[in-house]
């Protein structure tokens, strides 16, 4: 670790130098890139290495001002052990002790398959060509079968937690974050749903809609099954309103939405169905009506014998027993034939084929580690200090006064056996104190990116402008 405890965690361990946290003295502040459902995500640099780009998730604290548990460190701890190439590392945990708020610190990737998406559908107004497809989606299996393998159940796969590496030597490859995250969310931390934060249930698999209190990793393939669709389509498969008043976790439009596209759920189909707590309990919307099944292939415009659209179904079928595993998919048929799937998901698959640019994430510079202090953009400063374009993104942060000390005591004891202790240390230098004010940044650009990411939330995927239907293809 960054403060040189071999457990792995860290806490106040305050440089004798100084009264700021070690931790944060690694760290140049770039600004906010996201907000989620359990709080702030920040890019950061390694001072030491400024060519490493780090994303600080920062847990909010509920309103209730819960900390964080044994149980939840013990948690993270052990996801500090998953180590795949399709899985984004977890690379450093910090603690505040005086309000137990969590940092979570990610190796950073410039993409996400919710801006691609966006990208093709409402910039360059074009599908995803098919190799792309077939690449994200195959990395995506190969991290999943690896944390399914592992008994980790994702529980929020979306295309904003698939994260896609930009410009350099892993350049394409896809990267699951917020994995394992659920179990750490359940308690004590708890939603800021309750907030009034959106909460997309579009991707959640119909056993978890109707009550189903065990759940398997077939919840994560039905996510998969629904981003598959939604990288053919450009368009979220089944997009529900999410109604607040209703009993947790049942959402009748979102039910609605899935059975009007696959027809109505049936005892033969799925013979556990009757045992689903509001399968019992709505009697009149949910058994009572009977749908006409659309037909998922005209909904993705692929033809009921193509291999993808044979493994698509495979995904999204409603028995959870039935649904096919991470494993299974990656031996899909559909995999084997052209274009194969390589290791970079975003270079052309034929000769000659136009490369697609991505924009890179803005970056609001406004907002820093206490996600509430507006920050004045000053003076530039020295170009030594600036950030490289392809690394940084497109935006630079404003110069401020200084660091902001976070108080520290008392760093949990935690004795977790056999963990592989990360030292940061081998990394990240510890000179200097924490100084996210070294980097210009044009006047105004912290505003915009803070639009966009609050725009990003409040995307209820029904935006106007969705091109026109890709024609039928077969690949
Ligand atoms: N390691 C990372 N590198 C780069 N960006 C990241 C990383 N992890 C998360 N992000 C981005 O930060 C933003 C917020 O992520 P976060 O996981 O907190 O929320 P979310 O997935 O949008 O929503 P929720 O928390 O409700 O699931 C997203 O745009 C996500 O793509």
């Amino acid at each position: 670790m960054g403060d040189g405890n071999s457990r792995g965690i860290s806490g106040n361990n305050n440089n004798s130098n100084s009264n700021r946290p070690e931790w944060l003295q690694q760290y140049d502040l770039i600004g906010k890139i996201g907000e989620g459902t359990y709080g702030l995500v920040f890019l950061a640099k390694i001072k030491s290495n400024r060519s490493k780009s780090i994303a600080i998730k920062k847990f909010k604290q509920s309103k209730d001002g819960d900390g964080v548990s044994p149980t939840a460190i013990r948690e993270i701890m052990l996801l500090r052990e998953i180590n795949h190439e399709n899985v984004v590392k977890l690379v450093n945990v910090h603690i505040n002790h005086v309000d137990m708020s969590l940092y979570l610190a990610f190796d950073y990737a410039e993409h996400d398959l919710y801006e691609i998406i966006r990208h093709h559908r409402d910039k360059v107004n074009q599908a995803i060509n098919p190799y792309t497809v077939k690449a994200l989606l195959w990395q995506l299996l190969n991290g999943l079968n690896y944390l399914h393998s592992n008994w980790i159940i994702h529980r929020d796969l979306k295309p904003s937690n698939i994260l896609v590496m930009g410009e350099g030597e892993e350049q394409g490859v896809v990267k699951i974050a917020d994995f394992g995250l659920a179990r750490i969310y359940q308690a004590p931390l708890k939603p800021l749903s309750e907030n009034g934060v959106v909460v997309t249930i579009w991707y959640r698999a119909p056993e978890l809609l109707l009550g189903a209190k065990h759940y398997t990793s077939a919840v994560d393939m039905w996510a998969v099954g629904c981003i598959f669709a939604e990288l053919l389509t450009l368009k979220p498969l089944f997009q529900g309103q999410e109604v607040k008043a209703t009993p947790n976790p049942f959402q009748l439009d979102q039910l609605d939405k899935i059975f009007r596209v696959l027809g109505h759920p049936t005892q033969e189909k799925w013979p556990t169905l009757v045992n689903l707590p509001h399968w019992h309990s709505d009697l009149q919307h949910i058994q009572g009506h009977k749908y006409d099944s659309l037909g998922l292939y005209s909904v993705v415009h692929l033809s009921p014998k193509s291999p993808a659209y044979d493994l698509l179904s495979k995904m999204l079928e409603y028995d959870p027993r039935k649904r096919i595993t991470a494993a299974q998919a990656l031996e899909h048929e559909y995999f084997r034939l052209d274009p194969p799937p390589g290791r970079n998901a975003l270079v052309p698959s034929q000769p000659g084929e136009k490369v697609v640019t991505y924009p890179t994430r803005p970056v609001d510079t406004t907002t820093d580690f206490e996600g509430t202090t507006s920050l004045q953009p000053s003076q530039p400063v020295s170009s030594g200090n600036a950030v490289s374009g392809s690394m940084a993104g497109p935006h630079v942060v404003p110069s401020r006064s200084g660091p902001r000390p976070v108080p520290m005591v008392g760093v949990p004891r935690m004795q977790p056996q056999g963990m592989a202790a990360y030292n940061l240390n081998s990394q990240a230098g510890m000179g200097g104190g924490m100084n996210p004010g070294n980097i210009p940044m044009p006047r105004g650009v912290g505003s915009q990116a803070h639009q966009q990411q609050q725009m990003r939330r409040k995307d209820s995927g029904m935006m106007p402008g969705y091109p026109p239907q890709q024609k039928s293809r077969r690949f």
